[in-house]
């Protein structure tokens, strides 16, 4: 067998920490496939005496990261530490200009800074590789990066944050309370550092960007994301999707479209009505699922752990395991500079049905100047739904369906009724799928 492949590892928090469970559970497994062994000479975190329940005394001590990214006895570098800037992007810096090759879970760094990094890393001919920080133990990097290299990606879309599922399908299963889900989620390791970034779609909205550059050969552009999170929703809502045969779910959806003569890119992270029967509507807990739909392979569904130690730090060894066998591609599978720039795709023709919901003032001609509003925008109304507000007296929610239309006719209705004082909070849309 040959020389080892030698890490270093940053981070020993859930998906650190379960690497060194995975590579002591497995090494011998992964040495047959990868070829050599894989060995974790150095390690650093912020807190040496801590106890992770792992033997940390094989490995040397690093207290600095850029000791750790400068060590000659090193191959690569294992980022794990989260933060888009700060120390994990100097690590990522420092070990890429040092020619070391990068395994990361960051899909905040790559989200902002993946192009840069993506171009060091082409620059000094080593590995740029980021599994774990896309839907976390699913190979959907691999899985279209590689396994579906061959086709034209035609559109992506699925559920990129396993803590804001875990906490929609909790609340829809047994109705609990939001705050208590997420302090589970975030008890068992699902959620960011930072779980704002979690429920206010900005975890979901870094992976769409991530994988819409790898999708479509275009440049990363998270800024463009257009994002809403899951805080504006109610146990009301839930039971008004049930009610409508449907689930709630956050939903990340990207696509290239052609708009005014040149080819523009549409990437969303919204809460979406899912129709029960629709694959996305069983995708429960923690899992996540993407579908890619290729113009060759057709639709491709992966499905699987989005989070957690275990899931997470099965995709960082993988990665691991590619470098050590030296089967290594292009981050975002096409050179840095052939990826192309392309403006946001104006979203108003996209045709969906919308669920909006109204908390309003319960007094006569309400309903009246909320369905003017739709009349004069062209919205149609399929359906509407007047009940109490559980939580505040003197308040009713009033949930409305429309047909099929373009979203701007709704945009339109909402924005005629934006500042009533009808209103006693700003609506929340949703489209419905399937
Ligand atoms: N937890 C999960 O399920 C998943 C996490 N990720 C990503 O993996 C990365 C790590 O996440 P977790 O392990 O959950 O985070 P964590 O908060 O559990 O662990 C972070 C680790 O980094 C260390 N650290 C932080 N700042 C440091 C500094 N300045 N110097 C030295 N060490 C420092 C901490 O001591 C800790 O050991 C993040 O980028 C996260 O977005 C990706 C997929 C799933
Ligand atoms: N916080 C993230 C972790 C994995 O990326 C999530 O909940 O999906
Ligand atoms: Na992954």
């Amino acid at each position: 067998m040959t020389a080892p492949l030698r890490i270093a590892l940053a981070g020993l928090g859930t998906v650190g920490a379960g690497v060194i469970r995975l590579l002591e559970a497995n090494g011998e497994l992964i040495a047959a496939r990868a070829g050599r062994p894989l060995q974790v000479v150095a390690v650093c975190a912020r807190d040496r005496s801590k106890d992770r329940g792992i033997d940390l005394s094989p490995y040397a001590w690093e207290d600095d990261m850029t000791a750790l990214a400068a060590r000659d006895d090193v191959d690569a570098v294992v980022e794990l530490v989260g933060g888009s800037d700060g120390p994990a992007l100097a690590l990522a810096r420092n070990a890429l200009n040092g020619g070391k090759q990068l395994v990361t879970a960051n899909k905040a760094m790559i989200a902002h800074h993946g192009m840069e990094l993506a171009g060091i890393a082409e620059a000094k001919g080593v590995a740029l590789k980021y599994e774990a920080a896309v839907a976390g133990g699913i190979p959907v990097i691999k899985g279209i990066g590689e396994g579906a290299a061959a086709n034209r990606i035609e559109r992506i879309f699925g559920i990129l944050n396993g803590t804001c599922n875990y906490i929609l399908s909790e609340m829809e299963g047994s109705g609990a309370d939001f705050a208590d889900v997420l302090k589970d989620a975030q008890e068992l390791g699902y959620a960011e550092a930072d779980p704002t970034f979690d429920v206010e779609g900005v975890d979901a909205a870094h992976k769409l960007a991530i994988l819409a550059a790898l999708s479509f050969g275009t440049a990363v552009d998270f800024g463009a994301v257009d994002i809403s999170g899951i805080t504006m929703i109610r146990a009301a809502d839930i039971a008004q999707a049930d009610a409508l045969g449907h689930v709630i779910r956050l939903v990340g959806i990207a696509e290239p479209q052609e708009q005014e003569g040149e080819r523009r890119l549409f990437q969303r992270v919204a809460p979406v009505l899912v129709a029960k029967d629709h694959p996305l509507a069983a995708v429960d807990g923690p899992t996540n699922a993407v579908v890619a739909e290729g113009n060759f392979v057709g639709r491709l569904l992966f499905q699987g752990a989005g989070a957690g130690d275990g899931p997470t730090a099965s995709a960082v060894v993988a990665d691991l395991i590619d470098i050590a066998r030296g089967t290594v591609s292009a981050p975002f599978s096409l050179p840095v500079s052939a990826l192309q720039k392309v403006a946001p795709a104006d979203p108003g023709s996209r045709i969906s049905r919308a669920y909006m919901r109204f908390t309003v003032a319960d007094r006569p001609g309400v309903l009246a100047e909320i369905t003017a509003a739709m009349r004069d925008a062209g919205v149609s109304i399929e359906s509407m739904i007047q009940h109490g507000h559980p939580e505040e007296d003197g308040d009713v929610l009033v949930a409305i369906v429309s047909h099929r239309g373009p979203e701007s006719a709704v945009t339109a209705a909402l924005a005629t009724l934006e500042g009533s004082d009808s209103l006693s909070e700003p609506p929340l849309v949703m489209r419905v799928i399937g």
